[in-house]
């Protein structure tokens, strides 16, 4: 069978013209076509024949798939042709034996009904974490599991559900079995730890999510759990992400105590890049203990992965692996990044070229809202903190936030609690996310730009690090 796509390149954000005429690629079996799209400028892809796939997703024959400010790699197991400038290396192989491995664990879980595989993907920034996670829970999705991705990388929000159904403030915790939920239709922002159920295919351009009409109910064991840690590195404030983490960690455990088929199916555990062996290290340690991963993939990477073998020789039940990173993944900048999470927050509110979503503008009096930060750490020197309050404590400690102009252009965390005391603020989870517009110090007013029309749900929100702009 021959695998062909045709790509056509669309620049120039005010004419929209199409500037490239389409080219065509054929693809060798086990050959990737990649690409990278910048922002601003957009390429059309549309497979004509075979079969292919975009991180382990399908792409059908027919449909243009659309993408920018991405970079994309288009891989085929049937291919034929004799097209040598196409990608030849890759890991895949590797990857669909890692797949094939962690099937044998789920198959050998579900015949004696216990927990599946608990997979923590680790490596340094840029080395494919993402592209590897979505590639497996892809490949056990095909295979009609329902893994549980769970996204502790603050820098990105991979998790994106196309926003077909918006309800936001309708979110329910059940405070009897304490499964937070988080709506469907929605996509979340960096900053967030999440934890998804996946059992719908994955969306090819978005990277994750669904373009399926069939949407869960609200507070079915089938919606994402969010909390809010609020900055884009997790160094930021160590002892938050780890409460947070390990909060996340047990919501998770209760959900799979009543999904069988997810605890089956196991965790696809995505972390962020920082592998240091002073702070790195720790909230790795961390997040392997508090989530019980049993498999531990070292993504390109052969000091972590020796380190990593030696930490956990002794534990019989931890096996650590390692696979080499793709020769296509490639570096993004700060700038890149920064980009990217803007995005994020941009399709929050408005969703994305395909599906549009209008949020709301509502003028709120300061008082119908109490907002704290955790933590002075971020904020002050030590010598700056209040005396009797060391770092250690100061991070985790809940500051009110008086609303003045400083809180123009932020994103705040909506949060499902009746108690402003702590723990309950801190380790509330997340029912939507805010962007403060306008702040008016006379009327005593600010003006927010909400995901959905009403009442705020609750009147308690968390702030992060996060600022951003409506374009
Ligand atoms: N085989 C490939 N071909 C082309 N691009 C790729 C390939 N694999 C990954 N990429 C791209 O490289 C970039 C980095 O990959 P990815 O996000 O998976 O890395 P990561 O290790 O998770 O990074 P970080 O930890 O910094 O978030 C992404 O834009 C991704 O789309």
């Amino acid at each position: 069978m021959k695998s062909a796509v045709k790509a056509q390149t669309k620049s120039g954000k005010k004419e929209e013209k199409e500037n490239e005429s389409p080219k065509e690629w054929k693809l060798e079996p086990e050959h990737e076509f990649r690409f990278e799209v910048d922002f601003g400028t957009t390429v059309k892809l549309k497979l004509i024949e075979g079969t292919a796939e975009i991180f382990g997703t399908e792409i059908g024959i027919g449909p243009e798939y659309e993408f920018s400010g991405r970079k994309v790699a288009v891989f085929t197991w049937h291919g034929k042709s004799s097209v040598e400038y196409l990608a030849n290396e890759t890991p895949m192989v590797s990857y669909l034996n890692m797949h094939l491995a962690l099937e044998q664990c789920r198959e050998a879980a579900r015949e004696r009904g216990g927990p599946g595989p608990r997979v923590m993907i680790v490596g340094p920034e840029d080395v494919g974490k993402t592209s590897l996670t979505k590639i497996l829970l892809s490949y056990a999705l095909r295979q009609g599991r329902q893994p549980i991705f769970v996204d502790l990388d603050t820098n990105e929000a991979s998790l994106h559900y196309q926003p077909s159904f918006r309800n936001l403030y309708v979110n329910k915790i059940d405070d009897d079995d304490d499964t937070p939920t988080f709506n469907q239709g929605t996509v979340t922002i960096p900053g967030a730890l999440t934890a998804t159920p996946i059992n719908q295919i994955l969306d090819v351009e978005e990277g994750f999510g669904s373009s399926a009409t069939t949407l869960p109910s609200i507070g079915s064991s089938t919606t994402p759990i969010v909390y809010y840690y609020g900055y884009a590195e997790p160094g930021e404030n160590v002892k938050l992400y780890k409460i947070l983490t390990a909060r996340l960690a047990n919501t998770v455990n209760l959900r799979l105590d009543q999904d069988e088929d997810a605890r089956t199916s196991g965790l696809i555990i995505d972390t962020s890049g920082l592998i240091d062996n002073n702070v790195g290290y720790e909230i790795l340690q961390h997040c392997i203990q508090v989530f019980s991963a049993n498999i531990i993939i070292v993504l390109g990477h052969e000091r972590l992965y020796s380190d990593m073998a030696r930490l956990y020789k002794d534990q019989s039940d931890i096996k650590v692996l390692k696979l080499s990173k793709s020769g296509g993944v490639v570096n993004r900048d700060k700038m890149f990044r920064r980009q990217s999470q803007m995005r994020k927050i941009q399709e929050y509110f408005y969703g994305t070229s395909k599906v549009g979503l209008q949020p709301f503008n509502a003028s709120i009096d300061f008082h119908s809202l109490s907002i704290y930060r955790v933590g002075f750490g971020s904020l002050a020197p030590s010598s700056a903190l209040p005396i009797g309050i060391d770092r250690k404590v100061s991070e985790t400690q809940l500051v009110r936030v008086e609303p003045d102009e400083t809180l123009r252009h932020s994103i705040l965390a909506l949060i499902t609690t009746d108690s402003p005391e702590e723990p309950a603020l801190l380790e509330a989870n997340v029912s939507g996310f805010l962007y403060v517009s306008e702040i008016d110090n006379v009327k005593h007013k600010m003006t927010i730009l909400s995901p959905c029309p009403g009442r705020l749900p609750k009147p308690y929100a968390l702030i992060g690090g996060f600022k951003w702009m409506e374009a």
